[in-house]
């Protein structure tokens, strides 16, 4: 299950965070950077007020002298939080780093943060993992000049984690995320996704943190927390069909028209090391969910790009139905979802196209597996 970490500067919006059903409380000075320290003394009062009801984290300005390091982690941990977050550079001395903070395993969790847009060092993934620390999250140096999703597609994010994930490590992804972006990583299975900017009014993350922007973050993430665990419930019934709809009517067509891309496929020898042009069209019929006119109302066909982008960064695929079931595999996995027709076409093989149509629907007892009390969106805000 994916968890949601929100970012605040203070005690009150710690509340915030708390009440709308944040799971992680993180502890950050966005007027100092991407990754700024907040005063010791505000991390305390955080930790109090928190009390335990949820895992607390902060971050530590590494300084130049990785000794005097050892010396504000352990403030940092005295403070009483649960994880420790600090920047792990790209540079030769980062092993060093990673060496000189590993007794502080023993006493706390440690998460390094990578730059996904100062050109991350992956290779520190099995240093970390070998020195005991907790975790590796990737997030963004430069705010306001792009997103994650502007320097890492979403299979190399899957990578990522796939690769902490082997390695024992949690992982997480940040970096200006916006409510779109949600539904596009969860895809990953990041054990965390980090939120400043977003939780704040116009997405300004140096301004206050907004209550009914974190609501709409958090409903985003399917959570096993109190109301919104019903929240999600009601969804994904929603997605298994459990609310009949009362006609056709009841369900939206969400599309990708005409898409083509250069596609390593084909069974023949010469078709193996260089690519052919191939057509996507894929409907998904998705059922509809009113009384938001948000993120949390409609089913992206950013997922479906997305998908698609992922079964082709496997590599070379033999046949058109291999790659036609996977995506409509792929696309079923959302849960508001009720059918997929999708069709794969080479353009470079004959005159014309040559390819494979299918559908598929989502199995019907998917539909009825559940049976809560449906509840009202606008409930949980
Ligand atoms: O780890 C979470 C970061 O604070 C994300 O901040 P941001 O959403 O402003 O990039």
């Amino acid at each position: 299950m994916t968890l949601m970490l929100a970012s605040v500067l203070s005690r009150d919006e710690a509340e915030i965070a708390l009440t709308r059903g944040a799971d992680i409380i993180d502890c950050k000075a966005p007027s100092r950077g991407a990754l700024g320290a907040l005063p010791l003394d505000t991390v305390a009062d955080i930790v109090a007020f928190v009390d335990g009801r949820r895992p607390v984290s902060a971050v530590v300005e590494l300084p130049h002298d990785v000794a005097h390091a050892l010396r504000d982690f352990e403030e940092v941990v005295a403070a009483g939080v649960n994880y420790v977050k600090f920047a792990l550079p790209a540079t030769p001395d980062a092993v060093e780093i990673i060496e000189a903070l590993a007794p502080l395993t023993a006493k706390t969790k440690l998460v390094a943060v990578l730059f996904a847009d100062l050109g991350p060092e992956f290779d520190n993934l099995e240093p970390l993992a070998g020195a005991g620390f907790h975790g590796a999250m990737l997030d963004t140096a430069h705010k306001g000049k792009g997103r994650l999703l502007d320097y890492m597609s979403v299979s190399a994010l899957s990578e990522f984690v796939a690769r902490c994930r082997a390695l024992g490590l949690a992982s997480g992804l940040a970096g200006a995320l916006e409510s779109p972006d949600v539904p596009r990583l969860l895809v990953t299975g990041a054990d965390v996704l980090g939120f400043r900017g977003a939780l704040c009014a116009h997405g300004e993350r140096r301004a206050a943190i907004d209550a009914h922007a974190t609501t709409l973050i958090r409903d985003l993430i399917p959570s096993t927390r109190g109301a919104h665990a019903d929240f999600f419930a009601h969804l994904s019934f929603l997605g298994r069909g459990y609310i009949e709809p009362a006609g056709a009517n009841d369900t939206d067509c969400v599309f990708l028209k005409d898409y083509v891309a250069p596609v390593e496929i084909g069974a023949y020898a010469h078709e193996h090391g260089h690519t052919q042009r191939v057509r996507f069209n894929v409907e998904a019929e998705v059922t509809r969910i009113n009384g938001s006119d948000d993120m949390r109302s409609i089913f992206s066909y950013d997922v479906i790009m997305d998908a698609i982008k992922m079964i082709l960064a496997g590599g070379h695929i033999e046949l058109v139905e291999t790659i036609a079931e996977r995506l409509a595999e792929s696309v079923l996995l959302h849960e508001r979802v009720r059918t997929v027709t999708v069709q794969v076409e080479k353009l470079d093989v004959a005159p014309g196209a040559v390819g494979v149509k299918i559908r598929r629907a989502r199995a019907h007892e998917d539909a009825r597996r559940l049976q809560p009390a449906p509840m009202r969106i606008d409930a949980v805000k």
